[in-house]
């Protein structure tokens, strides 16, 4: 089935999201309160029950079926020279993952989630975005499309990463475009300091280019963004439409999902930021987006790697919110006074 087979129908879905279930989300937390440890004791792991409860719409969420995506594109704007890495790479590295050897195969397997790996295009980079919009809109409405449909049925949890080299310099375009100012553009797979003022450059030159149009978020994902983040932004919108909470991976995946935050308000309350990544600018753009990292471990690789290694904290969290014994329960006296 196609989700949005028009612009206007993807910027209307992404401009009224359904909402979560707030009776679920209370009765998650009136649980909370009566669970033998001091009222907000656990601090965050309280309010990430609540928010499992609210987009699960399940008072008593859970964690069964944890799906990792990948999604992976190869981006024009290589040939300006952003990356240190071949282009090539981009499939060598989803070859790669189909034989088990990246570090999300480890990081998944260990968080006890499923891994897919969406190879978009691979060998049809989309255009350099310096001289042209990076993809017309009917290779962009394919790729939200591809993104919405490889959200599985009867998900619990959705981990969303990305693999394309050079799309560090897309992720910088978007964040520049949709929140204004320079020095968006870092290291990515690790530039020099020349290579990142090429790249500022880069992303200075693209924003001349598409200046006319910038004043729209989605026009902003299909001129500066790629394939992969475009599948990001379609799988977050499905996602919220199918009550699956999301965990975003890094910089880049943050970037894709930032129009979502432009279009409504609300669009990304479904989705938490899994890590903070050392990549410059993701700070900056998870303040602008009034999103707190769960993990902060320095990670600058993408691959939704920094999603899957959140994954145990939300079982921890559920854990101790269904096995922890209530205060009459356990017999344990409540406050004094
Ligand atoms: C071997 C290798 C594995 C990776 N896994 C993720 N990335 C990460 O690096 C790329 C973005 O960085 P830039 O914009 O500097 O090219 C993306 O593919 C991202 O997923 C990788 C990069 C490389 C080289
Ligand atoms: O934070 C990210 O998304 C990131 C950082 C470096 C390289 N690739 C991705």
């Amino acid at each position: 089935m196609t989700l949005f087979p028009t612009l206007a129908s993807l910027r209307a879905a992404a401009c009224h999201p359904p909402q979560g279930d707030a009776a679920a989300a209370a009765a998650a937390e009136a649980r909370q309160a009566v669970l033998t440890k001091p009222p907000g004791s656990l601090g965050r792991l309280e309010e990430l029950v609540a928010w499992l409860a609210r987009w699960q719409r399940r008072p008593a969420p859970r964690l069964q079926r944890v799906q990792v995506l990948v999604f992976a594109g190869n981006h024009g704007v290589t040939a300006q020279g952003v990356s240190p890495y071949p282009a090539a790479v981009t499939a060598q590295m989803a070859d790669n993952f189909a034989a088990g050897g990246g570090a999300i195969n480890a990081l998944a397997a260990a968080s006890g989630a499923a891994l897919r790996v969406v190879p978009l295009r691979l060998d049809c980079p989309t255009a350099d975005f310096t001289t042209a919009p990076a993809m017309t809109e009917a290779e962009f409405l394919d790729a939200v499309q591809q993104g919405g449909a490889a959200v599985p049925e009867g998900c619990d949890l959705l981990c969303l990463g990305e693999m394309g080299i050079g799309n560090t310099t897309a992720g910088a375009a978007l964040a520049a475009a949709l929140f204004g100012g320079t020095g968006w553009a870092g290291r990515g797979t690790g530039l020099d300091a020349a290579g990142v003022a090429r790249k500022e450059a880069v992303v200075r030159a693209a924003l001349a280019r598409h200046a006319a149009a910038l004043d729209d978020p989605l026009e902003v994902a299909r001129r500066l963004g790629g394939f992969e983040l475009a599948a990001i932004l379609g799988a977050t919108l499905a996602a919220r439409r199918r009550g699956v909470p999301v965990l975003l991976d890094g910089f880049t995946a943050t970037a894709a999902v930032a129009p979502l935050a432009l279009l409504a308000p609300d669009g990304l309350e479904h989705a938490q930021a899994a890590h903070l990544s050392a990549e410059a600018g993701h700070r900056r753009l998870l303040t602008a987006l009034d999103m707190t990292p769960l993990l902060d471990l320095g990670l600058r690789l993408g691959e939704a790697s920094g999603a899957a290694l959140a994954v145990p904290l939300l079982r921890a969290a559920l854990a101790c919110h269904a096995g922890m014994a209530s205060f009459a329960e356990a017999g344990v006296a409540g406050r004094a006074a």
